[in-house]
């Protein structure tokens, strides 16, 4: 089994400051969202909510199709794992494991399987992890709680590029083998875009768009060719790079027909755009429209 969540109207203030306002979202249940916004978007807010951390100021939160404040059956069955992890810094890494047993459905052994493949020392205390290994810990607590809607709150944070490629292929392992609903919250686009199914961008308190990933990838496309041909095209590039006589451009909007047509005939490559150039478009304060 995993959760669907759903959102209406839901409102969430810090005193007189609305970091949620309004919000209508649908996740169905056994998908992999990234979630995306720029620094206090409004990313942990929405994470904080859906985890029963926080009671909306107006609104409701549904988990699996109940309302999830004060609701403990289906918040033991829901893990938000937040950056740091959130842990007592003088336990061992051993006893901070165990402590995920409270969950009905967390596997020890899994855990310490992790922790083994991950190499992270269980009797040292937390306090003397390095911030990577921190993250990799709070990883291995959210990969083995086995929820039903796990969440990882930029979770990666501190992890090097391998440990995070590691730890993504666990998670879809983990994934594959056990279907459930997770969400990614991450500033990292490009890297997880492979893992996701759909993205939900949040900006200002609001959601702007939520798409599935390939919606998002037909927004926009990346144009690469002799630099003369591409510039003939006379395009509005979000992002250019240029390497000898070679250029590549990215584009906000789906090309129309003609464009293609002149691209092909001047040997111009045409492909998806990448996640991460349309997200800084689609946010950027500037534009007008979104
Ligand atoms: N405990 C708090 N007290 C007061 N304001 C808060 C608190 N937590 C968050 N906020 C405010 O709410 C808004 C949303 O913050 P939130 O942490 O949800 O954003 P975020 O998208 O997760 O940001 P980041 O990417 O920087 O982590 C911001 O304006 C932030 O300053």
């Amino acid at each position: 089994m995993s959760f669907s969540v759903n959102l209406r109207n839901v409102t969430l203030k810090y005193g007189a400051e609305d970091a949620l306002a309004d919000v209508d979202l649908d996740l169905e249940a056994g998908k992999i969202y990234g979630l995306l916004g720029r620094n206090g978007a409004g990313k942990t807010s929405l994470l904080s909510l859906i985890a029963a951390f926080r009671r909306p100021t107006a609104g409701d939160v549904l988990v699996g199709g109940e309302p999830v404040w004060e609701n403990a059956p289906v918040v033991s069955r829901v893990a938000l794992i937040r950056e740091g992890g959130d842990f007592d810094d003088t336990e061992s890494v051993k006893a901070t494991i165990e402590t995920g047993q409270i969950r009905p459905s967390f596997d020890m052994a899994y855990a310490l399987k992790l922790a083994d493949q991950f190499e992270v020392p269980l009797k040292k205390r937390v306090s003397a992890l390095s911030r990577g290994k921190r993250s990799v810990l709070a990883a291995i607590c959210g990969l083995a709680a086995r929820a039903e809607l796990t969440m990882f709150d930029e979770v990666h944070l501190g992890m090097d590029a391998p440990t995070r490629d590691a730890f993504y292929k666990e998670l879809l392992a983990e994934y594959m083998d056990r279907p459930h609903t997770v969400v990614l919250s991450t500033h990292l686009i490009d890297e997880v875009a492979n893992y996701l199914e759909e993205v939900v961008i949040v900006d200002r308190g609001r959601i702007l768009r939520h798409a599935d990933i390939e919606a998002f990838q037909g927004m926009g496309a990346t144009l690469t060719g002799p630099a003369d041909a591409v510039d003939a095209l006379g395009l509005a590039a979000l992002a250019e790079q240029r390497l000898g006589g070679t250029k590549s451009i990215t584009v906000a909007d789906a090309l129309d027909a003609g464009t293609r047509q002149r691209a092909a005939a001047a040997g111009i490559e045409v492909g998806p755009v990448g996640l991460q150039d349309l997200f800084i478009h689609l946010t950027d304060p500037n534009r007008t429209g979104a």
